[in-house]
Formats: structure tokens, C-alpha cells, sequence
């Protein structure tokens, strides 16, 4: 038997997970699975904890290994449910029907993230100050939510300052987008703005230089000797960059490419580059 308030709270992750969370000012959106949720817990703010009831005896009776939870990927699970703040737990079928996992893991988290500030005050005088350089990645318009999670987690491997994304771009909080970014949509700064020309504008005007991948490109990624205060553009997976985008460019990119290859994917090209610079 489901409580009313177990039951609204079930529709409030429902809503979550089918708006792909709320992209302004409340940045709430829903995680599931045992890695991605110890992860919120340890660096997001958690608002509420969905446990299964299953998981929820394993973990209070210390049986952890027949779930598979090792306590080193779930420990602060372990905590929050040991605490048992911000917890609801409901029965293992109640769970199946709000996970939209194959194999539930039996966790889900409503997390709430704060703004990084990427663009506001002095955040990237200060991430100058302290690595001597800035690497930013600009998307334009990446519509696939595969390719933006994957992105995401090689701009946090690769050592990007941040993520700056066109208001076109696929929203973030998207399950899938959480899902592929392996956490590190909890850890890489990144802003959704407007109007893209004039951040970029805004950006040269701060001394970064900008580089358009762009398959009219001349100089290749390999050739170039590239600034200590970069941003890298990406364009849209069907359109590529826009002219008004692409021309605010310092240098036209290329990637060569043999064969009859026509363009790299998106999160391929990204890499490349955001290894590159
Ligand atoms: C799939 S491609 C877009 C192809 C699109 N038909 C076009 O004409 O640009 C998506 C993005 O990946 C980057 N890209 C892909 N292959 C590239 C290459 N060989 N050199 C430079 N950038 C590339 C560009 O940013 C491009 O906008």
C-alpha cells in the first residue's frame, strides 16, 4: 500500500524524468543507479533518496553482497539510508515503475544543483589564475543526448575549464544526458545562455581565442599552436556550426579524415580537440 504522500512524491520524479529536469533557476532533475546516486550524494545537493524495499533490508541488514552493491560505490547510500533522512522507501514493484532502468538498481535520487558560475564574475580570471590556462567547449545546437553525455565526460577527463552551451542545445538534465556523463555533470561547470554570438564576443574581448571545427577548415587540429586562453566550437550533428558562429572564429579547424568519411561525429570531434588544445 502506497502512501498519499509516497504517491505524490513518485509523481514529482514521474514529471521530473519526462520534463528531463527543470532547466532554470531549479536546477532539480532525477539520477538513478548505484554509482550515479552515490555520486549526488557526495557532491550534489540531494533532495530525496528512492530506495527499494529490497535494497533498503540488504543495506540496514548489512547483506549487501547478493544486490551486488559493493560498499565502496554505494557507501554514502549506505549512509543516507543508515541516517534515514530524506528517504522513502517503497515496495520493489512501486520502484520498477519509476526506474527507467532495464536493471533497477533500486536507487533513484531528486538532486538539486546550484549555477557553476562559469560565466559570471570572475570565475575564469580565477581558473586562469590558478592553471595558467582557460579550455572552454562551445556547443552549438548538439541535439543527441548520447553524444552530449559523452562529451561531458571527456571535457572532465580532457581538463575543460567549462561547457558553454547554445540554448538549442539538448537540455543537460535530460536522463539520458545524466546517464552517458557518468558523474561528471556534477563536477564540470557549464551554462545554458541565449544568445551565443554575444557570449563569445564577450569571451575575445576577455582575450580567448576561439577555434570553429569545421570541415572548411585548412589548418589542421595538429598543426596549430594553440592559445593558453582557448575555446573550442562545436557545431550541431546534422548542420554543423552556423556561419554566424562559425565566424567569429580566430582559425577554421580541420580533423582530417580519409576514405569517403564525410564528418566525425560530434563527441568524437570534441575529443579530439579537447585533447589537442
Ligand atoms: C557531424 S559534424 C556536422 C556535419 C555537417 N554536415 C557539416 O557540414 O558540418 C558535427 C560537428 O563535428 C565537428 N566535426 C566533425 N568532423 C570534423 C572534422 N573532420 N573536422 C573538424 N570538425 C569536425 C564540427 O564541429 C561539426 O560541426
Amino acid at each position: 500500500m502506497i502512501s498519499s504522500k509516497d504517491n505524490k512524491r513518485i509523481k514529482y520524479i514521474r514529471s521530473l524524468l519526462e520534463k528531463g529536469g527543470i532547466r532554470k533557476k531549479n536546477h532539480s532533475f532525477v539520477v538513478e543507479g548505484i554509482k550515479l546516486v552515490d555520486e549526488a550524494l557526495e557532491y550534489g545537493n540531494v533532495l530525496d533518496i528512492i530506495v527499494s524495499e529490497s535494497l533498503y533490508h540488504e543495506i540496514v541488514s548489512g547483506d549487501l553482497a547478493r544486490n551486488g552493491l559493493l560498499s565502496d560505490n554505494g557507501k554514502h547510500i549506505i549512509k543516507q539510508v543508515k541516517q534515514g533522512t530524506s528517504l522513502t522507501v517503497v515496495s520493489d514493484a512501486v520502484f520498477k515503475s519509476v526506474s527507467e532502468t532495464i536493471t533497477p538498481q533500486g536507487v533513484i535520487a531528486v538532486v538539486d544543483m546550484p549555477e557553476s558560475g562559469l560565466l559570471e564574475g570572475d570565475y575564469l580570471k580565477k581558473a586562469y589564475e590558478k592553471s595558467g590556462k582557460i579550455k572552454l567547449l562551445v556547443l552549438e545546437d548538439t541535439a543527441d543526448p548520447g553524444n552530449m553525455g559523452t562529451i561531458m565526460r571527456t571535457a572532465e577527463a580532457a581538463g575543460v575549464t567549462g561547457v558553454i552551451m547554445g540554448k538549442g542545445t539538448v537540455d543537460v538534465f535530460n536522463p539520458k544526458v545524466v546517464r552517458s556523463t557518468m558523474g561528471s555533470i556534477f563536477r564540470l561547470p557549464f551554462a545554458y545562455v541565449d544568445d551565443l554570438k554575444a557570449v563569445i564576443l564577450g569571451l575575445k574581448r576577455d582575450g580567448i581565442s576561439f577555434y570553429a571545427t569545421h570541415l572548411k577548415g585548412k589548418e589542421s587540429y595538429r598543426d596549430i599552436s594553440y592559445s593558453d586562453k582557448a575555446g573550442i566550437l562545436i557545431g550541431n550533428e546534422a548542420r554543423g556550426l552556423s556561419d554566424k558562429i562559425a565566424n567569429l572564429a580566430d582559425t577554421y579547424v580541420i580533423i582530417p579524415m580519409q576514405g569517403k568519411v564525410e564528418s566525425l561525429n560530434a563527441a568524437v570531434a570534441a575529443a579530439l580537440m579537447m585533447y589537442e588544445v
